[in-house]
């Protein structure tokens, strides 16, 4: 199919090599073509074609996934692929946007046991389980708690005399909820979304399993009864420590879809008049459109950086952990949490603007924007509720400043708080990343002390410090987020320096996604920045323009920085994002194919019928 004139020319123009950037996101130019090469080996696999999932029911829906997801399982396999984002690939590639009913299995049953079995579990359980011999699940929330873990109901009492544990869930609210991938007892009903995942129900009732079935590396119950507690008892809830420090990427890949489709739509797009009979613009060429996906882009750009670099910092400390190192464990823990919580947030926020710069057709499944949004948005409910994650990191910024004051070392990715921070001179409108990364590790660090104070006036007052964080969640939460843009941004600006020195002109354009990050930031809190007179009005309308020139900057290069992400059009799975940008064609065919338009609409004529013999 030709290629739509309008993307023709926005690829003509750019100052970066594409290719180069799409290296640097895979990670080097091999896995690039490793990654096209696996895409490759589901694309052209008749196994992976069957009906637009857009248009099955649920039972449909889950029963093509399930399908899908063991021909994954199969392909995975058949390829000896054990390499996380190698096997990420090859599923993203057959679940056109959707979770895999197998998902849990992979991301909450096999990483508890590779963390907390030992040796012999491992044998029994580990080594199945990720040959799916054994398919499990992770049953931890209940119908009355799911954020409060120390609320569960469920009880394991164990009987000696038969070296068993008897499992009861003994009242309603204690009935395991929301169980991803739990094929026993039943499905908690629609949602909404997810449709690939059979969220379900499990009620125990004097369900007796034996005492090895305790995961023994982290504490364990002898035949006596004892319990020995593990070395480090927080080491239990590492289990949602592997999936929370995962989504981060996860976001940054949805927001990077999402921003792909937007773009390359709003250079399709033409509507109304700027100049009265110069023609339709493309809406891109909006300085409001621009306003829309810009700061999205280089989210998107931003998250990507930070993701990559929170996984690589959590698989240090769980090789740390399994030789026994336990002193990064809490350091890990909050900016898992921090990032997930933050991450998932902005990006479900970032998707729906997406959508609503596609217009109508951005509503419609065509775009695939709404399957996108209403399977990511559940990660800021999901592993972790978004405030209670937030009030993980809070409490960790108080200890800070305790250390702080007892003249406790610092872990690295808050020893900013450690800083001293002053601007003397005037901002003009080319402000630097490196001065707003400043910029904004002075808000944190200034948030940081200014919750604290607070606190430590309600604990003083009430000597209970829930009581005294409770009187203060709400600052809490955002010193919390303050300080995660803190890590995000930093992040963001080491990794394109490193970029400046290898790749230049990729390094150029990437820094000025990087202003447009720090800018748009630093804007959204401009009241923060006067109040701790860090800057003054002149500064903050300088930088309120440098954004508009950074959009100019940008707005030649937008669809070679969404190419760069390097989506083919079948994983992307979008009429709107289509490379080739043919998409009013496309569209028609597709609605055209709607089982909707091929049913015989009996029902309408019944009822219609019903209305003409009836006396109005
Ligand atoms: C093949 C490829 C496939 C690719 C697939 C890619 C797509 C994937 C998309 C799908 C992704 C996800 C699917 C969704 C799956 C969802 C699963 C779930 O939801 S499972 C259930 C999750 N539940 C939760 O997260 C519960 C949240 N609540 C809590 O965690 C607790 O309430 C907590 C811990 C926040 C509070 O704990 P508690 O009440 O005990 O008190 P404290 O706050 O005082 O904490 C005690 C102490 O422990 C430390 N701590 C807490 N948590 C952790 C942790 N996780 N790790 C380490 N340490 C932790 C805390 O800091 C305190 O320390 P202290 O020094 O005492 O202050
Ligand atoms: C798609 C999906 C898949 C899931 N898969 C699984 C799974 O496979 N296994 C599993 O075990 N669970 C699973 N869950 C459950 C999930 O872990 C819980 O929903 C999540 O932990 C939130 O807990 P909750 O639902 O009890 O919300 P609640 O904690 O009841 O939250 C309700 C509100 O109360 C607020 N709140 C609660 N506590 C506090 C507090 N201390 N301070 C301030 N505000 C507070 C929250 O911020 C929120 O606004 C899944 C959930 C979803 C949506």
């Amino acid at each position: 199919m030709p290629m739509n004139p309008d993307l023709e020319k926005e690829r003509q123009g750019g100052t970066f090599d594409v290719e180069q950037l799409t290296h640097i996101l895979d990670g080097g130019r091999d896995k690039t073509l490793k990654r096209h090469f696996l895409e490759q080996e589901v694309l052209k696999d008749p196994v992976f074609r069957g009906p637009d999932t857009r248009f099955l029911s649920r039972e449909e829906l889950f029963g093509e996934l399930l399908r899908k997801h063991v021909a994954v399982i199969k392909k995975t396999q058949e390829l000896s692929i054990d390499d996380i984002n190698e096997a990420s690939t090859i599923y993203s590639a057959a679940m056109n946007n959707n979770v895999g009913p197998l998902t849990l299995h992979s991301v909450a049953f096999v990483a508890p046991l590779d963390l907390m079995a030992d040796d012999e579990q491992k044998k029994k359980w580990l080594i199945p389980a990720k040959k799916y011999e054994i398919i499990g699940c992770y049953a931890q929330t209940e119908l009355g708690h799911g954020s409060f873990i120390r609320g569960l109901e469920t009880r394991a009492d164990y009987d000696v005399n038969t070296q068993q544990f008897v499992l009861n869930t003994p009242t309603e609210t204690a009935i395991k909820w929301w169980v991803g991938g739990c094929v026993a007892v039943g499905d908690i009903g629609p949602k909404f979304g997810f449709g690939g995942v059979d969220n379900g129900y499990l009620c125990l009732n004097n369900v007796r399993i034996p005492r090895d079935n305790l995961l023994a590396k982290t504490g364990k119950v002898l035949e006596d009864g004892t319990y020995v507690k593990p070395e480090n008892p927080k080491v239990v809830y590492g289990s949602m420590l592997g999936i929370r420090a995962a989504l981060p990427k996860v976001g940054a890949y949805n927001l990077s879809k999402a921003v792909t489709i937007a773009i390359r739509y709003s250079c399709v797009r033409h509507q109304s008049e700027i100049k009265p009979g110069c023609g339709e613009p493309q809406v891109l060429d909006y300085q409001t459109q621009q306003h829309k996906l810009f700061p999205l882009l280089a989210t998107a750009y931003a998250f990507h950086t930070v993701g990559v670099w929170m996984l690589d910092f959590h698989s240090t400390v769980m090789n740390e952990i399994n030789e026994g190192h336990y002193h990064r464990l809490a350091e890990d823990h909050v900016l898992a949490a921090g990032l997930k919580a933050v991450i998932n947030w902005k990006t479900h926020e970032g998707i729906e603007i997406c959508r609503f710069s596609c217009g109508g057709h951005g509503y419609s499944l065509a775009s695939s924007l709404p399957v996108i949004y209403v399977n990511h948005v559940a990660n800021s409910t999901a592993e972790g509720e978004t405030v209670i994650l937030l009030l993980q990191t809070a409490v960790y910024l108080m200890k800070c400043v305790i250390d702080l004051e007892q003249g406790t070392p610092l872990d690295p990715s808050v020893a900013y708080l450690d800083q001293s921070f002053s601007k003397s001179e005037q901002w003009c409108s080319d402000v630097d990343m490196h001065s707003l990364l400043k910029a904004i590790q002075f808000r944190s660090k200034k948030f940081t002390e200014y919750v604290s104070s607070f606190v430590k006036k309600e604990l003083m007052a009430t000597g209970n410090q829930q009581l005294a964080f409770n009187k203060h969640k709400v600052i809490l939460v955002e010193c919390a987020k303050a300080h995660t843009e803190a890590v995000i941004m930093n992040a963001f600006v080491t990794k394109v320096d490193e970029i400046l020195q290898s790749n230049p002109s990729v390094g150029k354009v990437l820094s000025l996604l990087c202003q447009i990050y720090g800018v748009t930031e630093i804007l959204a809190h401009s009241g923060d920045y006067i109040q701790y007179e860090y800057l003054r009005k002149i500064d903050l309308d300088n930088i309120q323009d440098q954004l508009f020139k950074l959009y100019t900057y940008i707005r030649p290069e937008a669809v070679l920085l969404v190419d760069a992400f390097d989506f083919h059009d079948e994983v992307l799975k979008s009429i709107l994002g289509r490379y080739d940008g043919q998409v009013y064609e496309n569209m028609f065919k597709w609605a055209k194919a709607s089982p909707f338009n091929k049913q015989d609409q009996g029902t309408f004529r019944k009822y219609i019928q019903q209305l003409k013999q009836a006396k109005l």
